[in-house]
This record gives C-alpha cells, sequence and structure tokens, in this order.
C-alpha cells in the first residue's frame, strides 16, 4: 500500500507531494515503480489525495508498469494514518502480508522490499527497515511564552535508529493496530501503533536511497540519485 494522499507543505506551493515531478515523472510513479519491482509484490493499492483518485488512476494508465501486478486507487484522509486506515480497509481478502510504503520514498532500492517482506515471511508480525542516526538527537521540554525550548535529555545515539518505509505487517496484526488507536493518540508510522499492542518490531537494515522527500533540497538529491543510477546502469 502506498500513502500518497499528503499535501507536501513542507516541500513548499504546488501540488500534491506525490504528484509532483522527478526528472520528469511523476514521484508516486517511481514509488510503485520501486514496490513493484519486487515479484512478490501481486498488489498496489495508492491511497490518493481525496480529489486526485481520478488523476492517479489515469496517471497509473499512461505509465509502463508491470504485467504482473494489479492496481487499486482509493481516496486518503487527513493523516497519514488515516489514509492507510482506508486502503487498509479496501483490501481485497486473500492477501496475509501488507507492506506499507511511502509515495515520498520514491527511490527505495527493491532488496529492501525484499528484505522486508523475508522478515514478515519468517514470522515477524512487523517488520521495519532502519538506519543508525547520524546526528545527535535532542529531547526538548515545553518553551515558556518568548523563550526558547528547553533540552531535557540527550537520548543515548548508538540506540537510536531512523526508520524508513516500506514497512511490513502480518496484516491481521496491521489491522488489529489501527482498529486499537484511540482518536488524538496517532503514530507517525504504522509501527508505532504495533508497538502500542505489545507485538515485537523487527528491524532490518534500511536503504540510504530510500530517504523522505520531504523538504526542497530532497527532490536534488532524488534527482541526483536518479542521474548516478542511470549513469551506472542505464536505470
Ligand atoms: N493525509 C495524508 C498525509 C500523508 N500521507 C502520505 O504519507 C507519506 C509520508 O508523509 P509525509 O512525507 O509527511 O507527506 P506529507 O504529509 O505530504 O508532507 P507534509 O507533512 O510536508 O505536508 C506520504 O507519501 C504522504 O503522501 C497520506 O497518504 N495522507
Ligand atoms: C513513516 C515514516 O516515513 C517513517 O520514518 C515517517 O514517520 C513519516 O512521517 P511524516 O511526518 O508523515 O513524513
Amino acid at each position: 500500500m502506498i500513502p500518497a494522499a499528503g499535501r507536501g507543505v513542507r516541500l513548499g506551493p504546488g501540488a500534491p507531494k506525490a504528484l509532483r515531478a522527478l526528472n520528469g515523472t511523476p514521484m508516486l510513479i517511481h514509488a510503485v515503480r520501486a514496490m513493484a519491482a519486487s515479484r512478490a509484490v501481486s498488489l498496489v493499492v495508492v491511497v490518493a489525495p481525496a480529489d486526485g483518485a481520478a488523476e492517479v488512476k489515469t496517471l497509473l494508465a499512461d505509465h509502463a508498469l508491470p504485467e504482473r501486478t494489479d492496481f487499486l486507487v482509493v481516496p486518503g484522509g487527513a493523516t497519514r494514518q488515516e489514509s492507510v486506515k482506508l486502503g487498509l480497509d479496501a483490501l481485497p481478502a486473500g492477501i496475509d502480508i501488507v507492506l506499507v510504503h511511502d509515495a515520498a520514498r520514491p527511490l527505495v532500492p527493491v532488496d529492501t522490499v525484499d528484505g522486508v517482506i523475508e522478515a514478515v515471511r519468517d514470522g515477524a508480525p512487523a517488520v521495519v527497515p532502519a538506519l543508525p542516526v547520524a546526528d545527535t538527537v535532542k529531547e526538548v521540554g515545553p518553551a515558556a511564552p518568548g523563550e526558547p525550548e528547553p533540552v531535557v535529555a540527550t537520548p543515548e545515539r548508538a540506540r537510536l535508529r531512523a526508520v524508513q518505509t516500506p514497512q511490513g505487517f502480518d496484516r491481521a496484526t496491521l489491522l488489529r493496530a489501527h482498529e486499537a488507536s484511540v482518536v488524538g493518540e496517532g503514530a507517525t508510522d504504522c509501527a508505532g501503533l504495533v508497538e502500542r499492542l505489545r507485538e515485537p518490531v523487527v528491524l532490518v537494515p534500511g536503504h540510504e536511497e530510500a530517504f523522505k522527500v520531504t523538504r526542497p533540497l530532497d527532490l536534488v538529491l532524488a534527482e541526483a540519485v536518479l542521474a548516478r543510477r542511470r549513469a551506472n546502469d542505464g536505470f
């Protein structure tokens, strides 16, 4: 499932982020191709901007995609979590493993996708690709009026991981995690909801090229990665 219903506020004004172009092709199409590159992926559910489902269907029809993959487009919600739940509700019967992948991570390599799938197939209910954190991270407290935020702690960096997508799940566990979620206590990733069920979340190696396109500089990096791939292997 590819949640793609975000606006991309941090990227600046323009079309919804997933529909913006990277080297002339919409970011969403790059993300769809990245997931469909795995031979284990039989269906891609795109959760489209609420007013953009028809446009997404046209995009999918207009771009070359693997014939062995089926596609379904559903309109998204107000938050990533809501969009994922709407995608889950639309999943047909007979699918036992669900990968949730940000449209905003268009360049994830297929080996990362396959690594996540393999770990779920091996029995993990929730699997997350992760990388060590390069910066030191500070925890801050609430700021007093007119004051900067106070630093309250410095978590030990060696114990921190930056997590990416696709995050892979046993379907029933993911559904249970979303159904148990309390309004107003959402999580920024699906694995966070599974943790609240006290189910184990397994980490597998992430990849630098699975970075999230969030701010304008990320577009520059994404186009540089695509140019390097083209130069290296004619991608
Ligand atoms: N209501 C939403 C919000 C986000 N997403 C998706 O969740 C992924 C990760 O979200 P993020 O990178 O934060 O995207 P945006 O919400 O678009 O970014 P911003 O917060 O800058 O607006 C993206 O593929 C985005 O399209 C979604 O499907 N539905
Ligand atoms: C799911 C995610 O990409 C994992 O790092 C991240 O939490 C999404 O956060 P966003 O604020 O919705 O971009």
